[in-house]
């Protein structure tokens, strides 16, 4: 079902942020026609001031491929055409279940000045959006922009391109509208740029003129500053030395990649032609409603945490940040340095602190002097805005220091969405002083002179269209509805009142030949300076009177503000008050009517319930009831059947005492002696048996004049009784004896299963017996086993020693063995010798001599020892 929600009626603000959704084509709200006939710009009668809607322009994001894996494409967001987008609920999400209940619809359409879709380039969307204030920008007015939507949707990439790209510089492909402003700003100005850095901002609209020693302290801070980037590719150096340059230099590049202007450098800048251009930039954070300087490096020690600074305001009521650090900026690529410094040192922060990069919002601000001679003639800024994450805290379930975070976005996101949705208000109905929130948060406070008036805002909402995020994006698409039906008042005042104050050393307002205006500082100084302005306002040049009259007549103005406040804050409370309570009685009504609905459904629902479980109860019984008449059920030709064989059984007069024993038997007795009795006093005919058991009425009683006891009657009753009994029996034994039957075959079965049972009992024990004589056995032959491996390993260790003994003795034998062979060699030689000898001598000689015994020799010292080793060698073994 397609709806289309019309917001026209909704008065307060925060109806208006829960469904601000609006008809594609939607004409401006009947409330505002009067004013928003003045299509986009206008002047008023008097041709004071400008009127334009603020501008609101959507980027879609195109999907990754991780989200199209996913399944994060079903369709949730539809182009309608540049300006009408269309929301679908996909299934699951909280606006599809509420939708169901009735509360709200499944399609939202929305209308934008201008929507960008998936495929759209940053030269395109950047052309398409901040062109043209940037151009205004470049010609004294200042510019607000700032981008919203919820985390991923795309907000760094749109502002700032590729982030990695900036911390790790390399060749950014495309870059956000921040570089493409800066190098429309340097294009602009190229060629007259003011180089001497003594030309500085000071506090929110004035510019300070530095001495030399300030001028110094300037020169080393940027040196500094650009120092904490250490390491830079020689590309990057390259690319600053060529645009160091560029002042003569007409097509810029940004690390290398170039970039085709679209946007001329100068409209109607014929009149800024001799003006000099002093460009100031500074980077800065507000987390958790507390504001931090991007470009002071975080403290190097753990415990101690980042300054924070102070947002005040100066005599004009304009909103500054005290003591934010400004860098004089010469090109591009200074620029982009100065904000490769900031995105460092937030993340550096951000590790230290634990927080993902998406929980503060960022602000880069562009200030530009324009410089005529001696003069300043103008100041102009331009703020790019990067709102964190608007997701909520209760679906990303935040704890502790992450739902502070949490708490403090949503804060400063409500406050901004309460005064965007007060201005409209206001603008509806200019007879009504609504108050506008802007002192409630640090980010409206600062932005507030940006939507009165003192310049152009326009936002930036991205989107992404996963499936998985669509509720939030709901969320920031109502948000951005509201804020699209704001108008804003631009006053054209002259350039003289746009001049900025120059003001000395102290601060101090500087006359056109640079000495002390002392009239013009009782106006100059913001009553805070005044009141808090411990090096800001040196009080000593002036006389002790005027000091005295200035101070009373401060502490009287200070007397009738507070009245003022304190009226103002009551007023405020009560309306608050009457809105707050409106709105509860409305949700009261509202929660009533959803009570009652709620209770007349589930009512309804279980009426229904409670009939089909009596219509299921109905059809039970009565199957119930039908099998057992299936059950129950007995032929009549079986019934008749049995009967019959009854009746047979008796007339064959089947002996009663077969059939119940002694006692019927007995029964039968006495009822043959009572007839006996009976026919011997009355002479009556005997009743027999047959005739007592035939179901015919009773015989007319003889008249005998009985009056109490008639044995005939009794006769005839007791045979009835016992033709009934037997009968009884007869049906009753019957069954009996078959159960009997059965009960006995069962019983039998039972025995034998008990005497199996039993059998295998016994089994089971035998077996288990025979597995722990099994056990035993094979823990005793286990154990033998292991005392034979024991023997094994000794009879093994001891072989190898008596192997190793072996080859031991074998190598002695061999050796002994040539010894034994030398010594028999030198044996016959000696023996040769000696032969030859004797032969030489004759044979008495010879004997003689074999008789002597030789001079010790060494012949017979080899042969004792061999002879020693071998007995030696012979005991070992032993
Ligand atoms: N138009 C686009 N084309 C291609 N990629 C994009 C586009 N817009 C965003 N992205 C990519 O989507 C991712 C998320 O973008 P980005 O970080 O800018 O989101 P964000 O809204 O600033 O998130 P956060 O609020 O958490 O800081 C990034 O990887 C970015 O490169």
């Amino acid at each position: 079902m397609e709806t289309v929600v019309d917001v026209t009626n909704e008065d307060t603000m925060l109806l208006a942020m829960q469904s601000t959704a609006c008809e594609p084509h939607h004409a401006p709200l009947p409330e505002l026609s009067g004013v928003s006939s003045i299509t986009s710009q206008s002047e008023s009668a008097e041709g004071s001031e400008q009127q334009q809607q603020l501008r609101v322009y959507l980027k879609v994001r195109p999907f990754s491929e991780d989200e199209l894996k996913s399944n994060e494409d079903q369709g949730c967001v539809v182009l309608e055409n540049s300006e009408v987008i269309a929301l679908h609920a996909p299934k699951g999400s909280a606006t599809m279940k509420n939708s169901e209940k009735g509360i709200g619809q499944q399609v939202y359409k929305f209308n934008f000045t201008q929507i960008f879709g998936p495929s759209c380039s940053q030269s395109e969307f950047f052309e398409g959006t901040i062109s043209s204030q940037v151009q205004g920008f470049l010609h004294g007015k200042n510019a607000l922009v700032f981008s919203y939507g919820v985390t991923n949707a795309g907000k760094t990439y749109t502002i700032q391109g590729n982030l990695s790209d900036f911390i790790q510089p390399c060749s950014q492909k495309e870059p956000g509208i921040l570089t493409r402003a800066l190098e429309v700003l340097f294009k602009h100005i190229a060629g007259r740029q003011y180089e001497t850095m003594d030309l500085k901002p000071y506090l929110s609209l004035d510019v300070q003129k530095l001495d030399m020693e300030q001028l110094k302290a300037e020169k080393n801070a940027k040196a500094a500053l650009f120092a904490l980037l250490k390491e830079e590719p020689e590309s990057t150096k390259a690319s600053r030395s060529r645009s160091s340059t560029s002042s003569s230099v007409n097509s810029l590049s940004f690390s290398g990649v170039s970039y085709d202007h679209t946007v001329d450098s100068v409209d109607g800048a014929s009149d800024e032609g001799s003006c000099l251009y002093s460009v100031w930039v500074a980077f800065y954070e507000i987390y958790n409603e507390h504001v931090y300087d991007l470009l002071q490096p975080p403290h190097t020690s753990k415990t101690k945490r980042r300054p924070a600074l102070r947002v005040c305001e100066d005599s004009t009521g304009s909103s500054y940040v005290r003591d934010l650090r400004w860098v004089n900026v010469q090109n591009v690529e200074e620029a982009s340095k100065v904000l490769r410094v900031g995105n460092k040192n937030r993340s550096a922060a951000a590790t230290k602190m634990n927080q993902s990069s998406s929980r503060s919002h960022t602000i880069f601000t562009i200030k530009l002097i324009r410089i005529d001679g001696a003069d300043v003639h103008g100041l102009s800024d331009l703020s790019l805005c990067d709102l964190a994450g608007s997701e909520r805290c209760n679906k990303t379930k935040t704890f502790g220091e992450r739902l502070k975070e949490a708490g403090n976005i949503n804060n400063s996101l409500l406050i901004l969405g309460k005064c965007i949705a007060a201005l409209r208000n206001i603008q509806n109905d200019r007879t009504k002083t609504n108050y506008i929130p802007f002192r409630e948060s640090k980010l409206t406070r600062l932005f507030q002179g940006m939507f009165c008036g003192r310049g152009r805002a326009s936002m930036i909402v991205n989107i992404n269209q996963c499936a998985s995020t669509y509720d939030e994006t709901l969320h920031v698409m109502k948000f951005s509805a509201v804020a699209k039906q704001v108008l804003q008042v631009i006053p054209q005042r002259s350039v003289e009142s746009l001049a900025p104050r120059l003001v000395g050393r102290d601060g101090k307002p500087l006359l056109k030949n640079g000495v002390i205006d002392a009239q013009a500082v009782d106006e100059y100084l913001s009553e805070e300076e005044l009141l808090d302005s411990d090096d800001e306002a040196d009080m000593s040049i002036f006389p002790q009177e005027e000091l005295v009259s200035l101070v009373e007549s401060l502490r009287l103005k200070l007397l009738a503000e507070r009245r003022k406040n304190l009226l103002q804050e009551i007023q405020i409370r009560n309306e608050m008050g009457d809105v707050m309570m409106q709105q509860i009685m409305e949700a009261e009504e509202l929660h009533s009517r959803q009570m009652v609905d709620l209770k007349e459904g589930y009512e309804e629902k279980m009426e229904s319930t409670f009939d089909m479980y009596k219509e299921a109860l109905k059809e039970h019984a009565y199957q119930c009831a039908l099998e057992r008449l299936e059950e129950d059920y007995i032929p009549i030709e079986e019934y008749n059947e049995e009967l019959e064989r009854v009746k047979a059984r008796k007339r064959l007069n089947i002996s009663s005492t077969r059939i119940c024993g002694n006692d019927f038997k007995e029964l039968e007795n006495l009822v043959s002696e009572l007839e006996q009795k009976w026919q011997r006093s009355a002479s009556v005919p005997p009743v027999t048996q047959e005739s007592s058991m035939q179901t015919d009425p009773l015989p007319a009683t003889p008249d005998v004049g009985m009056s109490a006891f008639n044995p005939y009657i009794t006769c005839i009753f007791l045979r009835k009784v016992m033709r009934i009994e037997m009968i009884s029996l007869v049906c009753f034994i019957h069954p009996l004896n078959k159960a009997a039957e059965r009960f006995q075959l069962l019983y039998k079965e039972k025995c034998a299963v008990e005497k199996l049972c039993v059998e295998k009992q016994e089994l089971v024990v035998s077996f288990e017996q025979r597995i722990g004589e099994l056990n035993e056995t094979l823990q005793e032959a286990g154990e033998s086993y292991m005392e034979k491996l024991a023997d094994v390993q000794n009879l093994q260790n001891k072989l190898s020693t008596q192997e190793r003994e072996i080859v031991r003795l074998q190598s002695d034998v061999t050796n002994k063995e040539a010894e034994l062979n030398s010594l028999r060699e030198e044996l016959s030689k000696l023996n040769d010798s000696a032969g030859q000898s004797r032969t030489r001598r004759g044979l008495l000689v010879n004997i003689k001599e074999s008789m002597t015994p030789q001079s010790p020799g060494s012949l017979c010292r080899t042969i004792k020892k061999s002879v020693r080793a071998t007995t030696s060698l012979r005991k070992k073994p032993s």
